[in-house]
This record gives structure tokens, C-alpha cells and sequence, in this order.
């Protein structure tokens, strides 16, 4: 059970980082939360691809794609395999394709828009780096929340 982003807000205060970028629900799962893995790619979606072949074990996958909706970096292929794989959810500040499909898939997808392109295969991009979008800091490790509300991240370091 996913606690309320609204009622997370509530609680940490500006502690907690509220992603102000709207992006849209495309999952199966609509609230969703775990320890964040990041990346920082554009339009190249070949590091999301081997991280979700990952196990995820519960983990959300913030991926900064520098809000381009030039091409997909995401569909129902690479969905599918981190559904399977135990990935709670992945965040994409950037567009996603197939969009039936994912809205089928027994995980939680959110993203910015939609493009039907292909995105490139070479890798470019990094892992495990704070990214930064929506006036949000995403570490890798903080706890990301989502829900239909928004989506917040809470420091792995907080004050007591
Ligand atoms: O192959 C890609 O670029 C992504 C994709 O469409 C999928 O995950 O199905």
C-alpha cells in the first residue's frame, strides 16, 4: 500500500522534493513507490533496457530524459521485462510508446507524453547520479512515492 503523496507532503514538509513536472499515468498500477534507481539519458533508451533486466525488487526507475517527446524511451518490450522482473514502477521525464499495452501491464508508468519513435541504442547516458527535473531531486536511493496527486522523493538523509 502506497502512502498518499498529499499525506507525505503533509508529514515531511519541503523535505520532501514534489516533482512539479505533470506527468501522466500509462501503467497498470496507478500508486506505486520504492527506492529510486536514476539515469540521465536522451532519446538512447539502451541503459534503461539493461537496468530493468535487473531485478528490481521493488525498486522505481527515475529515468531524466531531459524532457524530450522527440522518441519513446520506453515501450510495452522494455514495460514488460520490468514488470516481470519486480520493478514497482518507473518515472520518466520523457515519452513512452505503445500506450494500450502498458496500460495493461501490472506496473506503475509515468511519463511525460508520448511519441511512436524509436529512441537510439548506444548507451549514452548514467546511472546511479542525482538527476533534477521538475524542481525535484531525485537521488539515487531516495524513497520515490507516486500517485495520481504527483510524484515526491524522500532524501535518504533527512533531519530527525
Ligand atoms: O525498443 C524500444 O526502443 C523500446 C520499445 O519500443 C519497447 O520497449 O517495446
Amino acid at each position: 500500500m502506497t502512502p498518499a503523496t498529499a499525506d507525505l507532503y503533509d508529514r515531511y514538509g519541503d523535505i520532501l522534493g514534489s516533482c512539479d513536472t505533470q506527468l501522466r499515468q500509462f501503467g497498470g498500477v496507478r500508486a506505486f513507490n520504492g527506492p529510486a534507481v536514476t539515469v540521465r539519458c536522451f532519446e538512447d533508451n539502451a541503459l534503461i533496457k539493461s537496468i530493468v533486466a535487473e531485478p528490481g525488487e521493488g525498486r522505481v526507475l527515475v529515468v531524466d530524459g531531459g524532457g524530450s517527446l522527440h522518441s519513446a524511451l520506453m515501450g510495452d518490450l522494455i514495460a514488460g521485462t520490468a514488470a516481470r522482473n519486480g520493478w514497482a514502477g518507473v518515472v520518466i521525464n520523457g515519452a513512452v510508446r505503445d500506450v494500450a499495452a502498458l496500460r495493461a501491464l501490472p506496473i506503475g508508468i509515468k511519463a511525460l507524453g508520448t511519441n511512436p519513435r524509436k529512441s537510439a541504442k548506444t548507451g549514452a547516458g548514467e546511472r546511479d547520479v542525482p538527476v533534477f527535473f521538475g524542481n525535484c531531486v531525485f537521488s539515487p536511493g531516495a524513497h520515490v512515492y507516486s500517485d495520481d496527486d504527483g510524484v515526491v522523493a524522500l532524501p535518504v538523509a533527512r533531519p530527525a
